[in-house]
């Protein structure tokens, strides 16, 4: 008889220090939706050829849980998020898919509770002070800042450096490779997200080159 051993979740700490480390080694998080099946695994081999591999497969198209949980299984090297999670039955589908992290749009005392119970790190939307201080008060300090173009893009972020200087932020929603590096410039910013590295209109290597190109910005 086997016996289900029961672990406490992470600390806030632990999942903050979690996404500090995934954020580091990500610079640019892609944010996929998967229109077909069979592009699951070109796509994300086309990324990770060009240097990008901690992806968020969002939930917006029926195949994105079966995708994260396809990677999981035949791409074991990448990091694989879970995106668009929008309350807790969602959480616990990714979370069962085997989700390495979650990224909602925005915030919900639903979602933000629920995601202290669960296993892996939640970065939580925001677009204004007042969302970074529900989720403050509960101890989150790394959010999405989503969309960060439209709700004030680099001056938005450098103005709540001020009142909240130990936070920091994943801008995404018009992020491009002509405004990236303004961004990634700031020391409130840890990474970047994007969907404009997925156009394979031209075949892979498209997404295998922007995804080159966009790193090699930052360097
Ligand atoms: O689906 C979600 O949960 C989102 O939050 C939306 C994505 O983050 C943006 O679609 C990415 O922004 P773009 O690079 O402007 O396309």
């Amino acid at each position: 008889m086997t016996h289900a051993i029961s672990r406490p979740a992470p600390t806030m700490a632990e999942k903050i220090a979690s996404i500090d480390a995934l954020c580091e080694r990500a610079r640019i998080m892609p944010v996929i939706t998967i229109a077909r099946e069979e592009d699951i695994l070109p796509l994300a081999d086309a990324l990770d050829a060009g240097g990008l591999q901690v992806l968020e497969i969002t939930l917006r198209s029926v195949h994105g849980l079966s995708a994260i949980r396809r990677l999981r299984e035949e791409r074991p090297h990448l990091c694989v998020g879970a995106g668009t999670v929008l309350d807790r039955r969602m959480l616990e589908s990714v979370e069962e898919a085997g989700a390495q992290f979650i990224v909602s749009p925005g915030s919900t005392d639903e979602l933000l509770r629920a995601a202290l119970d669960s296993p892996i790190p939640l970065l939580p939307g925001v677009a204004s002070a007042s969302e970074i201080m529900v989720g403050y008060a509960l101890g989150y300090r790394r959010f999405k800042l989503f969309p960060a173009e439209v709700c004030g893009g680099t001056a938005a972020l450098k103005a709540l450096s001020g009142p909240f200087g130990d936070i920091r932020f994943c801008p995404t929603g018009g992020v491009s490779p002509d405004n990236m590096q303004r961004y990634m410039a700031l020391p409130n910013v840890m990474c970047v997200g994007g969907s404009w590295m997925l156009d394979s209109s031209a075949g892979w290597d498209k997404v295998r080159q922007a995804s080159a190109d966009a790193l090699a910005l930052l360097n």
